[in-house]
């Protein structure tokens, strides 16, 4: 699908933890969001997440995480409101986690590390007609944010869970149907923060708006310890788990993180 974006990935190599600050990056992700600097946005509307899950097309290892990509060559998977001037359609979704329960995710809240965090990937179907394009643009691409702790195991993901194995190693895919994004969503997607930022990944471009769910949804550890189970190499190579997938938390820069709830 257009949002493959094997070009974004193929610059992205295992064990990146990549340029600590791209040169002139003001607006560099993840960040910490430190809660009492945030500012309330009573103009902040509801988010609206729309997913069909018939368009969930493939899963596949891009030696740096696992993506589940959706035909995005229709407006069947939008998103809009929040801080989104237009609408915006999903083209995957993908996940950070750690070698432990302790770290993994990529933004942090008063410096709180979670387990994991899930990315939902959409651009900017209003203006732009491929992701590609989109990717490049300050207006392009809105990723949402959801922090994942080691709980109760989560009904939803273990379809996900059981198709990890088929793609341990990396560049392996495999046919993925019938998956709603939306079981990932914490049951309240009205509270969160937003800000300017960037892909967390090369080529790091400062064209996300970061909508980032106060709520977390809980998966079991067996569940994660599944996600620890894939390779960041290929069959001929070395094997090394794929883990730590994460980078660092970048500097704020004087931007301001808005929150939709006081
Ligand atoms: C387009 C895209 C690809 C990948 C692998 C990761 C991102 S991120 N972490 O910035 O959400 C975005
Ligand atoms: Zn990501």
């Amino acid at each position: 699908t257009a949002c493959s974006s094997k070009y974004v990935l193929s610059q992205m190599h295992p064990m990146w933890q990549g340029p600590l600050v791209v040169p002139g990056g003001d607006r560099q992700s993840p960040i910490d969001i430190a809660v009492r600097k945030t500012v309330f946005d009573s103009e902040l509307k509801p988010l609206v997440a729309t997913y069909d899950p018939q368009t969930c097309q493939q899963i596949w290892n891009n030696g740096y995480s696992f993506l589940v990509e959706y035909d995005d060559t229709t407006d069947k998977n939008t998103l809009k409101g929040g801080p989104l001037k237009d609408k915006f359609r999903l083209c995957q979704f993908h996940f950070h986690w750690g070698e432990s329960n302790d770290w993994g995710s990529e933004h942090t809240v008063d410096r709180r590390l979670f387990p994991a965090e899930l990315h939902l990937v959409h651009w900017n179907s209003d203006r732009y007609t491929l992701f590609e394009e989109a990717v490049m643009e300050e207006n392009g691409l809105a990723v949402i944010g959801v922090f994942l702790k080691v709980g109760k195991r989560h009904e939803g993901l273990q379809k996900l869970v059981d198709a990890l194995p088929a793609i341990r190693h990396k560049d392996s895919i495999v046919e993925f149907n019938r998956f709603d994004p939306g079981c990932l969503l914490p049951a309240n997607i009205d509270d969160y923060w937003t800000y300017h930022g960037s892909l967390t990944t090369p080529p790091l471009t400062e064209s996300v708006s970061w909508i980032v769910m106060k709520q977390h949804i809980e998966v079991s550890h067996d569940q994660l310890a599944v996600f620890r189970s894939l390779l960041f190499t290929s069959a001929e190579e070395v094997q090394k788990s794929m883990v730590n997938n994460f980078r660092v938390q970048q500097p704020l820069r004087g931007r301001t993180v808005r929150s939709s709830f006081t």
